[in-house]
């Protein structure tokens, strides 16, 4: 195949059960597309056709409104009696499953911080009314680091039953009790379930239900608990293993019964972490962190993520210069933690605490050379300082942009507020 519509074909980069992938070049975006083509006899026939013919639907009416940086974008749909294709954004890295191999699998912190990037994006999801419905390790694209994406969402439109699923997809391995008992239908929580499931997957390297047919695999999911992850592996921390085991409860009720729970418990397992230990930040916990400042209250999710896409984080002992008076400046920054003064000649003018932002104006002067410091910042306390550069703020989405302009203008008032005051008690 050399063209799929407008798009220049590459190569194929796999095939599934309903169709064949290839990355492709978008000649007017300038950038690579991966295209989800259907076998034309696969959604065609029988009653296998309907579910395949379903879910390829769904997939397809999902362009342009799940846009979360975890979850895989869906550019264009086409949908014909003679053809039909998806066209989404390339992930490098292929799946999941390759991390799922006795000799390849990733450190448990690593795992911690890829679940927790599925959890922020199936919370976003939930937020849509979404249930992804098929999480497992081959639908979890990979590009670099712990960066994922979440593909696949063409069951998530509840319009099958999950009988169907059952029957369709094969192997119930990720299903909970509920749903292959017919107790239930699918919801973010038998999700946390599934995630559980992937989870334990990448961490033991192992199902945690193995069996040699369906209907024994089957009999364990209702009847029995796993062992936890951290027989099949050493290195794993209790705490890993507690969060595993909840999130795959037999019971609902005893799971995580939020998305937003079962990320604290993440973001929770850092903090047990050597506290001298001199490691970067994970993004779990810059997330995490961000989402408690004030500065970042108005930002939702996405710009969230964007913030860490631009920003750099940094731990400062107590005394360190950050910015000098009349120093040029090209970058602006948001305390996260801790204390600095503000000087001015041998002045105080300010003391700054976790959430407020200073150096703004090298970005807020749009000039073409970077401005003089007006003033310097020492830290008075141990620190963590995000820095970003005004030119990669000046290139970030407009929204984003927005949302900063919001907050830099409130606190030049703030601080021209609180000038008139001193001002006042001057004269
Ligand atoms: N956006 C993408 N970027 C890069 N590679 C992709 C992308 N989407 C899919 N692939 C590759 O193509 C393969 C086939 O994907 P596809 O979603 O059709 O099938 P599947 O999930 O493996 O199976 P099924 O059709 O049963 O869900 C994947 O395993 C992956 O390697």
């Amino acid at each position: 195949m050399q063209a799929i519509g407008k798009y220049q074909v590459i190569r194929e980069l796999g095939r599934g059960a309903s169709g064949k992938v290839y990355l492709a070049e978008d000649p007017f975006a300038k950038r690579q597309v991966a295209i989800k083509v259907a076998f034309p006899d696969a959604l065609k026939h029988s009653e296998d056709g309907a579910f395949y013919r379903s879910m390829f639907m769904n997939e397809a009416a999902l362009a342009g409104k799940l846009n979360h940086p975890h979850i895989v974008q869906i550019f264009d749909a086409v949908v014909e009696d003679q053809y039909s294709y998806i066209v989404m954004e390339f992930v490098e890295g292929g799946t999941l499953e390759k991390f799922c191999i006795a000799e390849q699998l990733l450190e448990p912190r690593e795992i911690a911080e890829i679940t927790f990037k599925c959890v922020r994006a199936l919370a976003f999801a939930q937020t849509l009314g979404l249930t992804h419905r098929d999480l497992k390790p081959g639908n979890i694209l990979h590009s670099d680091g712990t960066d994922i994406k979440i593909a696949d969402f063409g069951a998530s439109i509840n319009k099958i039953s999950d009988r169907t699923i059952i029957t369709n997809v094969g192997s119930p391995a990720y299903m909970s009790p509920e749903l292959v008992t017919g107790q239930a239908q699918a919801s973010h929580n038998s999700d946390i379930y599934a995630l559980g499931v992937v989870m334990y997957y990448l961490l033991a390297g192992r199902l945690p239900f193995a069996g040699a047919n369906t209907m024994s695999v089957i009999y364990q999911i209702v009847n029995t608990d796993p062992e936890p992850p951290s027989t099949h592996r050493q290195g794993i921390t209790p705490e890993i293993d507690k969060i595993v085991m909840k999130a795959m409860a037999r019971d609902p009720a005893a799971r995580f019964a939020t998305w937003e729970e079962f990320g604290a418990a993440l973001a929770e397992t850092w903090k047990h972490e050597a506290a001298n230990e001199k490691r970067d930040q994970s993004d779990t916990e810059r997330f995490s962190l961000a989402r408690t400042l004030p500065f970042f209250r108005e930002f939702p999710e996405n710009e969230l993520w964007e913030v860490l896409r631009i920003s750099k984080w940094a731990k400062f002992k107590p005394d360190t210069a950050l910015i000098k008076e009349g120093d040029h400046g090209d970058s602006f920054f948001i305390l996260a933690g801790g204390y600095v003064r503000v000087t001015r000649g041998k002045r105080t003018l300010n003391v700054l605490t976790a959430g407020d932002c200073f150096g703004e104006m090298s970005y807020l002067a749009q000039k073409k050379v970077a401005p003089h410091r007006s003033a310097t910042v020492t830290t008075t306390s141990d620190c963590i300082v995000i820095k970003i550069r005004a030119e990669d703020l000046r290139a970030a989405s407009l929204s984003c942009r927005r949302l900063f302009d919001e907050r830099f203008l409130n606190t030049l008032v703030d601080r021209l507020e609180n000038a008139n005051e001193q001002l006042s008690v001057m004269s």
